[in-house]
């Protein structure tokens, strides 16, 4: 069998109709670009990445830089310091907008030219080049594989940079920009001419979708760190067609002029396509379209509600053990579903297994909850037997010196016993 995915992607693409709009031109090597270009990757959580079109053609990152480079400035420096020179406001306004808040001199976020160019200063390094470095060296490292910087699109863009350098002297007149503005526009400029491909973008954005770890389990970015450069993608990520973009597709994302456009469904998917026409916003105008339509066939928004406790949990006795099997990821619902399996609990002092032998994962909340209440039934005099051969709990103390893990733990009891049992009867 071959994959659905694979035709549905490419479908996509054939049924995309007619493009709209122009290139960028204002960086003349852009206006160079094939406009007839079209490409989409969609990448999972597990390193599977589906490609149609022009996957392999090379285009230069521009803004879908920006996010990138914000986290490498938090990682840096800590969200505070950063904070004081860049604000988190969706601002309305074009990307290359002259625009600070009058308030604080800080730019209203950084996704538009003047935040990103304050977010790039504040990258540790050296100097100038070491900076730029350690920023295609992030890049790259979510990427995947080593990325370099296109020398034509750099020196092309560089030589019509005065808008951007504007921004930056006006940032330094504010006190909102470390560094020299020559220096800062200049590796602000080589940042968004780092080469990426479709493929890389995909990547890059499942990587995000999994909170910063790579498909390889390497953590490139803290959770943290991650959780706030998606926020302010969601919010201020497609310039002044941001709140169009929330509400009709559905995820963060990013855009470039080049042409790329990255998109991220935590926890699912990352997304990328490349189309260079652009429309009014500076937004690849199929590529828009292309994301609007996967987000509709692929149930992709962050908004589509639904009441999904993806936990079960049984309580079953077995050899006079009162003992509760858990299946599933916890998050927070389902330890709140969990606990009132607790609850239901006799006082008394019945040996309780709780066997997360079918539990893969559980967030920071789902195992204090659980801890919490493995606590409070040692408390009423059970003894806890703990089931837990992935570690999901951690080595968290509970309070309860007496908890038995593991092997240890099973006792007369078979880890997954019910659903065998439940099988058995079944089959
Ligand atoms: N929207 C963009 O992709 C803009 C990036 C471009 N390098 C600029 O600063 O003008």
């Amino acid at each position: 069998m071959q994959t659905p995915m694979i035709d549905y992607i490419h479908l996509l693409l054939e049924s995309i109709g007619e493009d709209g709009g122009h290139v960028a031109s204002y960086i003349p090597e852009l206006a160079q670009a094939n406009p007839d270009r079209l490409a989409v990757a969609i990448a999972t959580l597990d390193g599977k990445v589906y490609v149609a079109g022009d996957a392999d053609v090379e285009f230069t990152i521009q803004s879908i830089s920006k996010p990138l480079t914000y986290a490498l400035a938090i990682a840096d420096q800590g969200l505070e310091s950063v904070l004081q020179h860049i604000d988190v406001e969706p601002s309305g306004d074009a990307f290359n907008e002259i625009s600070l808040d009058p308030d604080t001199g800080r730019p209203r976020n950084p996704m538009i030219n003047a935040g990103a160019i304050a977010a790039h200063a504040l990258v540790s390094g050296e100097d100038a080049d070491a900076r730029v470095d350690r920023i295609v060296d992030l890049y790259s490292r979510l990427a995947g594989r080593s990325l370099s910087i296109a020398e034509d699109v750099f020196e092309s863009e560089l030589s019509e940079a005065d808008r951007n350098m504007a921004l930056a002297y006006m940032l330094r007149t504010v006190g909102k920009l470390e560094g020299t503005p020559t220096d800062v526009v200049r590796g602000y400029t080589r940042q968004c001419s780092v080469s990426v491909t479709v493929r890389d973008l995909a990547r890059m954005a499942s990587v995000l979708a999994a909170g910063g770890v790579t498909a390889e389990g390497e953590r490139v970015l803290e959770p943290e760190v991650n959780r706030q450069v998606l926020s302010v993608m969601a919010t201020c990520g497609m310039y002044n067609s941001a709140g169009d973009w929330l509400t009709s597709v559905g995820i963060p994302a990013k855009s470039g002029v080049a042409g790329g456009l990255m998109g991220i469904m935590p926890g699912q998917v990352g997304i990328a396509v490349f189309s260079p026409r652009l429309d009014a916003h500076g937004n690849s105008t199929r590529g828009v379209r292309m994301f609007e339509r996967m987000n509709h066939d692929l149930g992709l928004h962050l908004m589509n509600a639904s009441a999904s406790v993806s936990t079960v949990s049984r309580r079953v006795e077995i050899d006079g053990c009162s003992v509760h099997e858990i299946t599933g990821d916890l998050h927070f619902i389902e330890a709140e579903r969990i606990m009132r399996g607790f609850e239901d609990e006799p006082v008394g002092d019945a040996p309780v297994v709780i066997d997360l032998s079918q539990v893969r994962r559980a967030n920071d909340i789902a195992r204090r909850v659980m801890l919490e209440g493995i606590r409070r039934l040692h408390l009423d005099g059970h003894e806890i037997r703990l089931v837990d051969p992935w570690g999901v709990l951690g080595s968290a103390e509970t309070g309860n010196g007496e908890l038995v893990r593991g092997e240890q733990a099973r006792g007369g009891y078979v880890p997954g016993a019910f659903a065998n049992v439940a099988s058995a009867v079944r089959g």
